[in-house]
């Protein structure tokens, strides 16, 4: 368990991290996101000791990072692949790094041969690839078997192979009881590797919630048909109370409707569907919900917003619906559940 109580830091008149309070909790994946410049290294850091927050704390398993013994055995983190010694081999740099922390070396062989460097180990790591780097990184938080491990954009510069490979890593390692705590840009990959979300923007907490309730929350869900009786299809659903919009090849959307009502309905009038399919939007279309409307997109109003990256900067996650108790403005902060 990782707790943060009114974490801050500020670098010089910049509040990079703004009184944060959330928990990150065991046995499952917890990614943190943000745009650009949010906070999400520097709160990496803090939890980390690297840097010194300028107010609040973090908790590892209810100590400061300072007070634990031997640090790599409660936590390991991937933070910057490169920060490795490249003149050593890989099973050097682990070698150092077990010896420095009463870690066994025949440690280092199972990490190796976890991460899949084995037939590298004597290969110095100054000539490794970004995606063979990213491996080394991730072997050294995993050599001291932590319970918590944390991980800032781990899969960068992996190939897809290796993307899989970190996903089910770390959904294993939550099924085994840890804590994981993950921040990517990458939300493809996040929706399908993260349980619960932690949102940040300008180093203040947008929202603490599960993966299923911020899609939920910030898209629309709608069901989509399509028939070769379209007319007779739009008159059955009117009738049966519902509102289709007709979009792009005579395709008719419904929200508010299960895929059983309407499915029945069309059965029962005996119209035939060439598609009934429900429809959710993804975490990125989430995203862009949640940014929609923001200061920034009103300063960009003549261009479409459906094109735009998500807003950084000013308004970001101004739409998001805080669960009562977590305004941050205040200084504040609710913890999250
Ligand atoms: N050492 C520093 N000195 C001054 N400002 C800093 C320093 N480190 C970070 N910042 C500023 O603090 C803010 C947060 O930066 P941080 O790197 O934590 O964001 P991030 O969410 O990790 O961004 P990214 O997604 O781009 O990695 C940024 O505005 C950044 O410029």
């Amino acid at each position: 368990m990782i707790e943060l109580e009114g974490l801050t830091k500020r670098f010089g008149s910049k509040i990079a991290v703004d009184h944060l309070s959330f928990q990150v909790r065991p046995g499952i994946v917890t990614g943190f996101l943000g745009p650009n410049g949010a906070g999400k290294s520097t709160t990496m850091r803090m939890m980390l000791d690297l840097d010194h927050a300028t107010s609040g704390t973090v908790r590892i398993d209810g100590k400061h990072y300072r007070e634990l013994e031997e640090p790599l055995k409660y936590i390991g983190a991937l933070l910057d692949a490169k920060a490795m010694h490249g003149g050593r081999s890989a099973y050097n740099n682990l070698l150092c790094l077990a010896q420095s922390n009463r870690i066994p070396s025949s440690r280092v062989d199972e990490v190796l041969d976890m991460v899949g460097l084995t037939a590298v180990a004597k290969k110095k790591s100054k000539g490794f690839s970004l995606g063979m780097g990213q491996r080394l990184g991730i072997a050294s938080a995993l050599l001291g078997d932590p319970e918590i491990l944390m991980f800032d954009e781990p899969v960068n510069g992996l190939d897809p192979e290796g993307i899989h490979w970190i996903r089910n890593l770390m959904k294993a390692l939550a099924s085994e009881g840890r804590t994981i705590f993950v921040s990517s840009h990458l939300m493809s990959e996040m929706a399908l590797t993260a349980d619960h979300l932690i949102v940040i923007g300008q180093g203040k907490l947008l929202a603490d919630t599960s993966m299923a309730d911020f899609i939920q929350e910030n898209s629309r869900s709608y069901t989509r048909l399509r028939s070769p009786q379209q007319e007779r299809l739009r008159d059955v659903l009117h009738e049966g109370g519902f509102t289709p919009v007709e979009t792009a090849g005579g395709v008719l959307e419904v929200d508010d409707a299960t895929t059983e009502e309407l499915g029945e309905l069309a059965a029962r009038h005996q119209v035939v569907l060439h598609e009934l399919s429900p429809q959710r939007a993804s975490l990125e279309e989430a995203f862009m919900q949640m940014t929609a409307g923001s200061v920034e997109y009103h300063a960009h109003s003549e261009r479409d917003p459906a094109a735009e990256p998500p807003a950084v900067g000013a308004g970001w996650g101004e739409n998001w619906k805080k669960p009562a108790g977590t305004d941050s403005t205040d200084g504040t902060d609710g913890k999250g559940a």
